[in-house]
């Protein structure tokens, strides 16, 4: 799909109309377009559908107007720097156990499928930082998580296509959604799944600081204050439903960064040898942690992280709906009802915005020349103050995985090494398998 925007973004422009059947939909990565939507006339544009659903499904992702403010504003403090830093010393463990089953494998065979390798990882990081529970992902091909977190995913990338499918006829017949589930078993599977585990640490006095901690406070403030702001528009069912977004936004993108990062440190010797060199300097700075403090000092990691987003975003759209009619600029207004669509590969592919698009280029991010950006260029996690909630936690969680990979391994391309995206994904930049060779240093 994402080759279809860029076609269309060299015939008409930054800006132009496409149509869904017969609504007309603008299509824009014009930076100052964007910020009028997405900043400026936010509150037109806060929703994500254009039609009701059920609380049981009500992700954030997928919550409009007071919902989705509700949500946003309870949901944030678990995303805060102290939350962030407590969940670091969990994440490094799990890199580890990330390298002993390198360790166990690539004697057998060095050629690696480095994006089953870090589904894994990006699984185990998500059942342990926001259910609190172990998936053992990396032993287990057919972990329940796992299988639920596959399934659900592409439920979910699904959800976002039949979306866009049955937009038209929803808007007309509202009556066919008692009829119609646009979010398959395994949404509800891990909807299950929280309200279990939350009954379980209810039953038992059990106490966490992860996300469904956050989830199980929320709750109880229903029910000690059910005319307050959380009371008055969530329920309960509202509330269990975070669970399963958190686990799905978070898993199949970072999965997906993190493998083609590695292709592209792979595909470029000359800087995995670099970004390796600043990872061991910072790492003996900070005698011998690779943790929270050092991590942020990894610049050139940071920059190589940003570049591979930018390259290979692992969402390629993100979009709003117009609530009231509003005019973006001067004689140019958007209906109620129309919805606005930001490629985000088209603009990290615009030579007008990153010159030499093509070419993998660290340097673009390191902080002295990233003020050449220009703002909402770059948007790889969305804009606005919808932008991805999970940045930070996304952000950290690479740099771990990377800098303890590299300090482990040298990565190369192999024979088998081939990186074909699926066509037709309206959202993301998917992919079956990226195989790499992995020499252990
Ligand atoms: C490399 C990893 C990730 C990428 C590239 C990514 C990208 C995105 C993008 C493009 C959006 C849409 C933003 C917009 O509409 O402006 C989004 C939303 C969201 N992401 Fe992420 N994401 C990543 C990781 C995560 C993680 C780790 C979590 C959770 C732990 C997460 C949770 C969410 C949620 C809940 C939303 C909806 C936010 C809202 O509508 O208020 N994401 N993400």
């Amino acid at each position: 799909m994402h080759e279809v925007q860029m076609d269309k973004m060299k015939k008409f422009g930054k800006t132009y109309v496409g149509y869904e059947y017969v609504q007309p939909i603008l299509i824009t990565i014009d930076p100052d377009l964007i910020k009028s939507v997405t900043i400026t006339h936010f509150e037109n544009f806060t929703d994500i559908l254009n039609f009701k659903i059920e609380p049981k499904v009500t992700t954030l992702d997928t919550a409009g107007g007071t919902v989705w403010h509700v949500l946003r504003k309870n949901m944030s403090p678990t995303f805060s720097s102290g939350k962030l830093k407590g969940m670091m010393e969990p994440i490094s463990e799990i890199a580890n156990e990330m390298i002993e089953y390198l360790n166990q494998e690539t004697p057998k065979n060095p050629d690696i499928d480095v994006k089953q390798l870090f589904q894994s990882f990006a699984l185990e990081t998500i059942s342990q930082s926001a259910f609190g529970i172990k998936s053992d992902a990396f032993q287990n091909k057919e972990s329940e998580l796992l299988k639920h977190g596959r399934e659900g995913f592409s439920s979910f990338v699904m959800h976002n296509f039949a979306e866009s499918l049955l937009n038209l006829a929803l808007n007309q017949f509202p009556g066919l959604l008692s009829y119609i589930s646009l979010f398959p078993a395994a949404y509800y599977k891990l909807y299950d799944i929280t309200a279990n585990i939350m009954k379980q640490r209810l039953d038992q006095g059990i106490k966490k600081k992860d996300f469904l901690a956050r989830l199980q406070e929320l709750i109880e403030e229903i029910k000690e204050n059910p005319n307050g702001e959380v009371g008055k528009n969530l329920t309960d069912e509202h509330i269990t439903a975070q669970g399963a977004i958190f686990f799905l936004a978070g898993f199949e993108t970072t999965a997906n960064a993190l493998a083609t990062l590695c292709y592209n440190l792979a595909q470029h010797p000359e800087i995995q040898d670099k970004v390796r060199e600043e990872i061991n300097n910072v790492v003996d700075e900070f005698d011998g942690r690779i943790d929270y403090e050092s991590v942020q000092s990894m610049k050139y990691l940071e920059a190589c992280i940003q570049e591979n987003l930018r390259m290979y975003p692992p969402a390629t759209l993100h979009i709003r709906q117009c609530t009231k009619d509003t005019e973006i600029a001067p004689g140019l207004v958007i209906k109620k009802g129309m919805r606005v669509d930001f490629p985000i590969y088209t603009s990290h592919h615009n030579p007008e915005f990153f010159p030499e698009p093509e070419t993998f280029n660290p340097d673009r991010f390191l902080p002295e020349n990233e003020k050449t950006i220009k703002p909402l260029t770059f948007r790889p996690f969305g804009g606005g103050p919808r932008f991805c909630i999970g940045q930070r936690f996304a952000l950290i969680e690479m740099k771990l995985a990377v800098a303890k990979l590299l300090t482990s391994y040298q990565i190369n391309t192999s024979p088998k090494t081939k990186l074909e995206f699926d066509k037709g994904s309206p959202f993301l930049l998917s992919y079956p398998e990226l195989v790499l060779r992995m020499n252990i240093i």
